[in-house]
């Protein structure tokens, strides 16, 4: 799946990676040549619209970092736009509701419904315990009632007794008074397919929906229908209302232009992929899984993130080495404040310092959470140079100005100024024990008393 996306991009990569540095031009004729790529793989054009526009405001202006060439920074930035519009998380099928909870199956003729919905019986049944019914609500396809019997015997789970005759109306309220009265968990209803949208189709479907009140309602496309299938989506989420998607045929060699934009006209989540005819080929949706795929630059995007990860270090050891050598005051503070927090505090800085990377678990430092953040920020600004330099002069009625200046309280300012003094106090018993010394006695001989 997905070989053209992943090919094309590749071919505009490959190009990229030879140049040293990215000029707006590059980004330009990059995201021109990203565009055609998703339209040719049968991205819808509003999707591919702001799919482009999204990795546009992200990747101008954006520093490229050390190590990496701008080329990788580029498909890092696309890879992470399709993981967000892909939809972030993959989400299970729903089933919080009173039971027997009804799941609703809709989908085109041949899409792979019935196949599913034995499927996710399966699943339901032996990963979350689940006592299930299936029920087939086709009377228009003399052999398909059937044809799901033959699947829940295959799978294990019960099948409403036919009965001919009856309306899928009828079906569908005789299948949730059976889940009713013989206790079942989840009744999945399977609908009748059509070999393109038309009224009727969605009259009947409306109707069993308005009948069962399906707590999911989930669209079944085949992933090699292209195009058709945003038609397909649209039409179903407006008319009828779809919870999630499952697209099938995975396994063949679809493109992936049905994905991205399912996901961008329905705004619903793919919730499962259908990966082959047997019952056990249905797998979970996982999005950075499926935007790798359609890169096929996964150890690139991990590349940069390690990139990235080494640059925040050495700017911690930075600091760290300041701190060590000591003059390190609330300016200092204030400027690094976030940095601090993104090492986790002075444990996490403690524990870049050479030869004291075992013990750094040992420390913790609370209130480094973003509204303390900004609350001490306001303080440390509220302070002149000279008190910055020297927070210990402040008295009471000096420390009170400033938390109203800063519209935080007293003792937001005095627990600023014992971090800070903790902190000192740190770095003076560091110089003063050397690193040899710090090592013999361990961590305590250095933290501040009652503090751990
Ligand atoms: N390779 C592959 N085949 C699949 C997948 N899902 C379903 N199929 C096959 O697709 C064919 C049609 O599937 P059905 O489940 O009968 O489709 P349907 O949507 O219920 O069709 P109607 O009942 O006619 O509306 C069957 O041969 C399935 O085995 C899949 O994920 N991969």
């Amino acid at each position: 799946m997905f070989e053209g996306l992943t090919g094309r991009l590749g071919d505009i990569f490959d190009r990229l990676r030879r140049r040293g540095a990215l000029s707006e031009e590059d980004v330009g004729a990059a995201l021109r040549e990203v565009r055609i790529a998703l339209l040719e793989a049968d991205v819808a054009l509003p999707a591919v619209k702001a799919f482009v526009a999204g990795v546009k405001e992200k990747a101008v202006g954006q520093e490229v970092l050390r190590g990496i060439n701008p080329g990788h920074m580029v498909i890092k930035i696309v890879h992470d736009h399709l993981v967000e519009l892909l939809g972030e998380t993959s989400e299970e099928i729903n089933l919080s509701a009173t039971p027997p909870v009804p799941v609703l199956m809709l989908g085109l003729q041949g899409s792979g419904k019935t196949t599913t919905s034995a499927k996710i019986a399966l699943r339901l049944k032996t990963r979350e315990k689940k006592k299930v019914l299936l029920a087939s609500l086709d009377t228009r396809r003399p052999a398909a009632q059937e044809q799901l019997k033959v699947l829940a015997d295959q799978v294990g789970v019960a099948s409403l007794p036919i009965i001919p005759g009856q309306t899928p109306v009828q079906i569908a309220r005789r299948a949730m008074e059976t889940g009713r009265l013989e206790g079942f968990d989840v009744v999945m209803l399977d609908t009748a397919g059509r070999l393109a949208i038309d009224d009727e189709l969605m009259a009947e479907v409306v109707e069993i929906r308005d009948a069962t009140k399906p707590v999911e309602s989930l669209l079944v496309v085949d992933a090699m229908t292209g195009q058709d299938a945003v038609t397909v989506a649209t039409n179903f989420n407006e008319r009828v209302g779809i919870t999630g998607i499952v697209m099938t045929r995975i396994d063949g060699d679809a493109r992936g232009g049905a994905a991205l934009s399912m996901r961008y006209v329905t705004g619903k989540p793919i919730k499962l992929l259908g990966v082959g005819e047997k019952v056990d080929a249905l797998e979970s949706f996982h999005p950075d899984r499926i935007a790798g795929r359609i890169l096929g630059m996964g150890d690139v995007v991990s590349l940069v993130e390690k990139a990235a990860e080494t640059i925040d270090r050495e700017e911690a050891e930075k600091l760290a080495r300041k701190m060590e050598k000591g003059g390190f005051d609330l300016d200092d503070m204030l400027s690094h404040l976030h940095q601090i927090k993104r090492m986790g505090g002075m444990g996490g800085m403690l524990g870049l310092l050479p030869g004291l990377g075992k013990v750094k678990e040992q420390i913790k430092n609370a209130n480094l959470d973003e509204t303390v953040l900004k609350r001490q920020e306001a303080i440390i600004l509220s302070m002149t140079k000279q008190e910055r330099k020297k927070p210990d002069v402040l008295n009471a009625s000096r420390r009170r100005r400033i938390a109203q200046g800063s519209g935080t309280t007293v003792a937001d300012v005095n627990r600023l100024i014992k971090q800070y003094q903790d902190m000192s106090e740190m770095m003076k018993k560091m110089k003063k024990l050397g690193r040899k010394g710090l090592m013999r006695q361990g961590l305590s001989a250095l933290l501040p008393k009652g503090r751990h």
